[in-house]
């Protein structure tokens, strides 16, 4: 191929998709309810990204990129893009959704964690018998789009290594490898056709441990696409870490351009990117803080030393951040100017780009030290069951649910109203009494053992506790996508972090007023609370999480005053925060787990703690959750059909695996449920056993949670008399 031209001063690895008023969320929704056409949809999709374009463009960014959006998630674009779709989607209406989505006859693909973001993505499936056969009419339809606005771009596309990489076999799907490289050659060789000059090819799967057979597949992918024949420049993107060993395996191909992420890795490994192009992620897309210029400049210098040419750029894509300061008025106006979401981040690329990064060296930085905090100890396991079995008094195999209830509407539309003022806050309190005595009446009527309140006053499990803690700011519009139509907005931890007085107290001081049943407290954990907030970046991390850690603890202690004998305290996100390289992941288990003990380890012997986890794959990280020393521990299990049950046989206290898939509509029947608990009790005793669904069901409707949860009820009464006869 000839040479490409040079790659433009400045650009950013992509954009958020979702829309700054979460237009897309809304056409997508409005499609799946059956009130617009896809024509409707598609219309929405090019309407957002020729606004994107338009705004980058204007903002004052050289190089455009494209097929950064998506309908529901880039990895799911990629299988259809390379034809790897299961033969049992093709027969379904839209088979894009369906693997997305599912139908009344078919489970959607798994869904995941991108990295340790999150966002999740679609996982793909790659067997032996995919037919591989290439379809680019996204990037390519992308490009065009682009140039009718009178706009060259550079289309982004996950590449090949990642991708398989990220497939359901893992690192065994690299068996597919030459067939993949061959779709992406001719992807390559059509985009050289539409004259495009430069692509870039996503390899986030490089800053993770690589063993040879990986490494020697990235060597063997960008050999290979490196030497096509036809095909624009190459920048092979690594973001969300260092490239460590693979650095210098891309280094050695013949990919013109590296984009590497400086604000999570290091600089110490530039010199093997002599002679390429360097797309140096100096401005973070993980993050909602302004740059330092000086610590951007110190880098790009370093990074200009050894590279043929250098372009700022973002560490990753900028997926992970909302749209726009502007659009934050209420935010107190000193923390608004520490801030930079999407626009901001773009203009600090344009800026640097334009600046001669000249200037003082930065000041060393200066994080202080991380202090140790003693997590504490509770009385034994055996000494706490005691307590806790005479205190509740519960059957064998308890029933419990994981926390939340259905949300209804009317509840949304009063907590908007609240907010616009238009609804005083003693009604909207009345409002959210009134639903809890509906989920604890319902639950008296199904026989659950255990009660909550059922979370109505919480808009999110994390965005309540940081509206009620000093240090955390919450924003109006700050939407991230989570998957597909979903957004959440994490709060902005920007000072020290506690708590001015009870959170939750009242709400579940209520609960345990209306029943004599034992009502459990509902508390989302100090890891979880700091994984999905944005976090200040001037403390080491695990000093953030243990002063949220005080905060839990205190409201711990409260609740515990206030009556209520179980609380649980839920961790959905201990395993995101996992470090992606191995070489860091025993210090953060020791000191999360430290810091969920420092949260409960103030309850009294006859306070039963619980916690809850919801994904299947909860046995890589099994001694760290067995280190929580909860009570019981709830996790998600239906849904994978029980796999963590091959982990869990050591497991030396209460144990709650799902036995109700809470993610679709389904309700699941009672031979079902039963045949679960069967599976479970194989691996655990039954006097450790618990009985709830996957994870909470407030995004179910009370007909279904009570159809389900009746089914759920009848089939352990079931196995209780069997257990009591035998
Ligand atoms: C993502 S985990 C959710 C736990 C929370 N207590 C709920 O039931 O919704
Ligand atoms: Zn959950």
């Amino acid at each position: 191929m000839s040479t490409p031209p040079a790659f433009p001063a400045s650009t950013v690895l992509g954009y958020p998709r979702i829309g700054p008023r979460r237009e897309l969320k809304r056409a997508l929704e409005a499609y799946w309810d059956g009130r617009s056409t896809r024509e409707e949809l598609d219309r929405a999709g090019a309407e957002l990204r020729e606004r994107t374009w338009l705004r980058l463009a204007e903002l004052g960014l050289e190089a455009l990129p494209s097929n950064t959006f998506s309908l529901y998630d880039h990895v799911l674009d990629t299988a259809v893009m390379l034809g790897a779709v299961p033969k049992r989607y093709l027969d379904a209406e839209d088979p894009y959704f369906a693997m997305a989505r599912g139908t009344d006859g078919l489970a959607p693909l798994r869904m995941t964690k991108w990295f340790d973001t999150n966002y999740h993505y679609i996982v793909p499936e790659v067997g032996p018998d995919t037919a591989f056969a290439l379809d680019a009419a996204k990037p390519l339809g992308e490009v065009r789009q682009a140039r009718a606005l009178g706009l060259e771009t550079r289309p982004v596309v996950l590449g090949p290594v990642t991708f398989l990489l990220l497939s359901e076999r893992g690192a065994a799907a690299l068996d597919r490898l030459g067939d993949v490289l061959a779709c992406y050659e001719r992807l390559l060789a059509e985009l050289a056709a539409e004259g495009v000059a430069w692509a870039q090819l996503d390899e986030p799967a490089l800053v993770t441990d690589l063993g040879p057979a990986e490494l020697a597949a990235v060597r063997e992918a960008y050999e290979r696409l490196g030497g096509a024949a036809e095909r624009p420049g190459l920048l092979v993107a690594a973001p969300y870490g260092d490239l460590g060993e693979a650095l210098p395996v891309l280094a050695a191909t013949p990919v013109e351009a590296i984009g590497v992420d400086l604000v999570r890795g290091g600089l110490d490994g530039v010199a093997a990117l002599a002679g390429k192009t360097v797309v140096a992620g100096v401005v973070s897309g993980r993050d909602v803080w302004r740059t330092e210029p000086e610590r951007a400049a110190h880098a790009l210098r370093t990074v200009r030393a050894h590279a043929a040419h250098v372009v700022v750029g973002t560490s990753c894509s900028l997926l992970h951040v909302p749209y726009d300061v502007a659009a934050e008025p209420d935010l107190d106006p000193a923390l608004r100017a520490r801030l930079a979401f999407a626009e901001q981040k773009v203009a600090e690329v344009v800026e640097l780009a334009r600046s001669s990064w000249d200037g003082p060296e930065p000041a060393a930085a200066s994080v202080p030290l991380a202090a140790p905090v003693p997590a504490g100890e509770r009385a034994p396991y055996a000494v706490r069951a005691a307590a806790q079995a005479e205190r509740l008094g519960l059957p064998p195999l308890p029933v419990t649910t994981i926390g939340s209830f259905p949300q209804t509407g009317e509840l949304r539309a009063a907590r908007a109203a609240v907010a616009a003022g238009t609804l005083p806050e003693r009604e909207y309190d009345r409002l959210v009494e009134a639903e809890i005595e509906r989920a604890v009446r319902a639950q008296e009527r199904l026989g659950l053992d255990v009660l909550v309140h059922g979370e109505p006053e919480r808009n999110d499990m994390v965005q309540y506790f940081a509206e009620h803690l000093d240090g955390f700011a919450v924003t109006r519009d700050g939407w991230v996508q989570s998957y597909g139509s979903r957004c959440t907005r994490p709060p902005i931890l920007h000072g020290d972090v506690s708590r001015p007085g009870p959170i939750t107290v009242r709400w579940a001081r209520h609960a345990q007023s209306l029943t004599d049943r034992p009502v459990k407290g509902m508390l989302t954990g100090p890891v979880t609370i700091v994984a999905w907030s944005f976090v200040r970046d001037d403390l080491p991390l695990r000093d953030v999480v243990f002063q949220v850690a005080e905060a839990i603890r205190e409201e711990v202690s409260d609740l515990e005053a206030a009556g209520v004998p179980v609380i649980q305290v839920d961790e959905p996100a201990l395993r995101e925060l996992l470090p992606l390289r191995r070489a860091a992941q025993a210090d953060y288990l020791e000191w999360s787990v430290a810091a969920y003990r420092r949260a409960t380890s103030g309850a009294d012997t006859a306070t039963q703690i619980h916690t809850h986890l919801c994904y299947s794959d909860a046995d890589q990280i099994l001694a760290a959750i067995d280190g929580l020393d909860a009570d019981v521990t709830t996790v998600e299990s239906a849904r994978s059909g029980g796999r963590i049950l091959g982990a869990v046989g050591g497991f030396g206290r209460g144990l709650g695996p799902g036995v109700y898939d809470i993610h679709s509509p389904r309700v699941p029947g009672g031979e079902e449920v039963e045949r679960l608990l069967r599976e479970a009790l194989k691996a655990l005793p039954a006097g450790r056993l618990w009985v709830n669904p996957d994870c909470g069901l407030k995004t179910r409707t009370y007909e279904q949670v009570e159809a389900a949860l009746t089914n759920v009820v009848a089939a352990t009464r079931r196995l209780r008399e069997e257990l009591a006869l035998s």
